[in-house]
């Protein structure tokens, strides 16, 4: 959502991004999975070591307190891993109407994400081969793939403003009640999730397709696997987009 974007405000807009948004993952998974899980980038320090927790760990943080500082985490739709470790930015705030309620600067499940990341993810999609000391490149993959799962995910607090404004009414008791299963069974769309679903194994298929200049039918294999893809969604992007939808949910009318 850009600044002054408030009145295009729409489901319809917000599906539009999400579908953009996939496009950008799915590149970032490809590039991602070029390398072997290289387990000990987050496992242990690198010698020799003055810093504290993982390789990983710390080029993450220092990326992010480098891009706080140039307003990345000004933008609703950034939510940072290390909230922490950010320093402020150096470029003024542009003045526009926030779109979300102010309580959104609370829902971030980046904790999540990154432990699924790590623990599950990273073991589906790359190989268990040997470290290939390639560690600074591999780690620029994976925040590059992170930043654009957790703007993903965080979308949630859009899609939920754009529903709870579509239908304040029917919102509204569940707000009240704290009732977060009624409010998760009201904006989930089934039939929405399975298009999802089917689309992402069509574009992992054809991004990850080896182009050739011989017009053969041959049918080769692609760079990255549609079901895994498709699970990555089923199983995580889509759970997790929905925990922040009923998370912002809870807090609309505080
Ligand atoms: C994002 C939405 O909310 C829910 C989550 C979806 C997703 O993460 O893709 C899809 C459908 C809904 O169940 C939506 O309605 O588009």
């Amino acid at each position: 959502m850009a600044c002054g974007d408030d009145g295009k405000l729409s489901l319809d807009s917000i599906r539009d991004s999400l579908i953009r948004q996939e496009d950008t993952i799915i590149f970032n998974l490809i590039e991602r999975i070029k390398f072997p899980i290289n387990p000990t980038l987050y496992k242990q320090q690198l010698p020799p070591s003055n810093i504290s927790g993982s390789f990983f760990q710390y080029l993450f943080q220092e990326t992010e307190a480098l891009q706080s500082k140039v307003g990345r985490y000004l933008s609703p739709e950034e939510n940072p891993f290390f909230p922490d470790n950010l320093s402020d930015s150096i470029i003024p705030l542009t003045k526009c109407t926030p779109v979300l309620h102010p309580a959104a600067e609370s829902v971030n499940v980046n904790e999540k994400i990154l432990d699924i990341y790590i623990n599950q993810m990273l073991p589906l999609f790359c190989t268990e081969a040997d470290d290939d000391a390639n560690f600074a490149t591999t780690a620029a993959c994976d925040i590059q793939l992170l930043q654009a799962l957790s703007r993903r995910i965080h979308y949630g607090k859009f899609v939920a403003e754009v529903k709870f404004r579509d239908s304040t009414d029917e919102y509204k008791p569940f707000i009240l009640a704290q009732d977060r299963d009624a409010l998760m069974k009201l904006l989930t769309f089934e039939a929405v999730e399975e298009m999802v679903k089917k689309r992402v194994a069509k574009k992992a298929k054809v991004f990850g397709q080896e182009v050739t200049l011989n017009d053969s039918v041959e049918e080769m294999k692609g760079k990255i696997d549609p079901l895994l893809v498709s699970r990555l969604y089923d199983e995580w992007v889509m759970p997790l987009t929905k925990l922040v939808e009923v998370e912002y949910l809870l807090r609309r009318l505080d």
